[in-house]
């Protein structure tokens, strides 16, 4: 039960700014501001020359704890995206449309939320209404959306137009870019030709659009993307300290992932952290105008895991690196013997094997056991590529109910074995570069838990009662334990979320197995 920070009765409110501190009243609340000032809010905004705006953490900020809540200034549908409804963003088939603007819609109900208001109210001056046709696939009239959701608070809220002002659009580097013609057609001149808006100017126009690239957080399940005042300061770090999710109503929710002591930057990833140095760069430069320089990027055996190295085809232990730096590779040298290849060799020949990749049919493990075979005397056993099919099958392995795939009970034990190797290593990747409570430490936490039960439960009965199951157990409840406080964390409506409610329910039989032993 939560009590009350003043009088200890049972609390049900909570401090609007650290969502931490809880009281029975506002009174209360008000009381303890003095005193809880200090202690409120645990980050504090700096500026450099660099970077220009970031967060400095000011105290020391426990692993879990909540760092910020932001509801967002602006909400639309991704720039790229096949027509969905504009007020929940669920896909649509034309079937309704707004019956003042003509925007396809998922239902009438739809047609009465506020979101919708902007491009609703700016579509009219059209002598007609609008007419999407293209439904089953990617439609450029939806590029026009959420820029101009961010134009509308121009005059609508111009408390918003003044923070969302402020944020970092790039304009500069993005003209004389494909982007910046792309927006031109498919922004700009959508806006002034089909839906007759004239009034922002071409400039305006291409600098919120910037603003939502440089800035936008996509949002997983309802496929929005969302920008929000305070989370947008965080920076970008390959290691990055916090984790994000998204609550019901498309609030952000930013946590520490580890301990972060006062002083520190706290930093976010602005990429998949299980990417290679080479896409990490290529992202950050091409979408968000900076050369990430942190100390990941600049080490080229990644944090000792080489997840970008290739085999030495001349030695047998040998690992080609980048040199000399990751950053600007020019040559691959083998660390072994000093072998070399061409960083145009090794662009292709990573072309070449990703192309494989995206080929391999889709849940199959059988393809993605011969992706790893075939690929074993060319890159490093935790190579991006071999990691990321490595991921999915950690995950596939025991899954039931899908086609072609067995449930955990019936895997053979050398399957099962496999399942647990797969996790353990891409676990071990997770814990250098996505650190403490990530989701995906919360996922193949649950994998290997899932696959050291089952282990156990196959155990003949004499074994059942010796001191290594109880280590089996114990490590298990330890895995529920923290796949289901990172999971619970996820919006009910994601997939991660109803894996955190089963791991809390199977996190209670495993305490009680293990509480026989005592
Ligand atoms: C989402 S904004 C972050 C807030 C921004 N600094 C501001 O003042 O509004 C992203 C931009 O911040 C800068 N930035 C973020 N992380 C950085 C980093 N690690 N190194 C250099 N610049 C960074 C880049 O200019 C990037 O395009």
């Amino acid at each position: 039960m939560t009590k009350c920070a003043v009088c200890g009765c049972p609390a049900s409110q909570r401090c609007g700014k650290c969502h931490l501190t809880a009281y029975c009243s506002k009174d209360h609340q008000k009381q303890h501001w003095k005193s809880h000032r200090t202690q409120c809010s645990p980050y504090k905004m700096c500026h450099s020359e660099e970077m220009g705006r970031y967060l400095e953490a000011s105290r020391d900020i426990l692993p879990g704890e909540i760092i910020l809540k932001d509801s967002p200034l602006v909400l639309g549908p991704r720039q790229v995206t096949m027509p969905v409804c504009l007020s929940c963003f669920t896909p649509v088939n034309g079937s309704y449309s707004c019956s003042l603007c003509g925007w396809p819609l998922c239902g009438p109900e739809c047609q009465t939320v506020v979101l919708h208001n902007p491009e609703c109210q700016l579509s009219r001056n059209r002598p007609i209404k609008v007419q999407v046709h293209k439904f089953m696939q990617v439609n450029q009239m939806y590029e026009c959306i959420t820029p101009l959701r961010c134009l509308w608070l121009k005059e609508h809220d111009p408390a918003r137009w003044s923070a969302l002002s402020q944020m970092e659009s790039h304009l500069e580097e993005r003209v004389n870019t494909e982007l910046h013609e792309v927006n031109q057609a498919n922004v700009v001149d959508f806006l002034y030709h089909y839906l007759k808006v004239t009034s922002f100017t071409p400039e305006e126009i291409h600098t919120v659009c910037g603003i939502i690239d440089v800035n936008g957080f996509e949002i997983p399940g309802p496929n929005a993307i969302g920008i929000y005042g305070k989370a947008c300061l965080l920076e970008h770090n390959c290691v990055p300290n916090t984790t994000r999710t998204f609550d019901s109503q498309l609030n952000i929710v930013i946590r520490a992932a580890v301990k972060i002591t006062k002083g520190s930057h706290i930093s976010t990833s602005y990429t998949d952290p299980m990417w290679g140095t080479a896409n990490r760069q290529l992202h950050l430069k091409t979408s968000k105008y900076f050369k990430c320089t942190c100390s990941r990027c600049h080490d080229p055996t990644e944090m000792g895991t080489h997840l970008s190295s290739l085999r030495c085809g001349q030695c047998p232990l040998g690992l080609m690196l980048p040199s000399p730096s990751p950053i600007s590779p020019q040559i691959w040298v083998c660390n072994s013997c000093s072998a070399k290849l061409d960083q145009q060799y090794v662009e292709e020949f990573l072309k070449q094997t990703g192309e494989k990749l995206v080929n391999l049919k889709e849940g199959s493990l059988a393809a993605s056991e011969a992706f790893l075979k075939s690929t074993s005397s060319k890159l490093s056993e935790n190579h991006y590529y071999r990691s990321d099919v490595k991921l999915a099958m950690a995950q596939m392995y025991g899954r039931a109910g899908v086609q072609n795939k067995s449930d955990l009970h019936e895997l053979s034990k050398d399957l099962l074995d496999r399942k647990e190797q797969l996790c353990r290593e891409v676990l071990a990747l997770a814990d250098v570069f996505s650190p403490g409570e990530s989701r995906l430490r919360g996922l193949m936490k649950y994998e290997l838990q899932a696959a050291c039960m089952e282990k156990f439960r196959r155990l003949p009965k004499k074994l059942k009662a010796s001191p290594q199951s109880k280590a089996i157990l114990q490590e298990c409840e330890e895995a529920l334990k923290d796949a289901s406080t990172i999971l619970l964390r996820e919006s009910p409506i994601q997939d991660e979320y109803q894996l955190g409610l089963q791991a809390e329910a199977e996190l209670a039989d495993v305490t009680a197995l293990i509480s026989k032993f005592r």
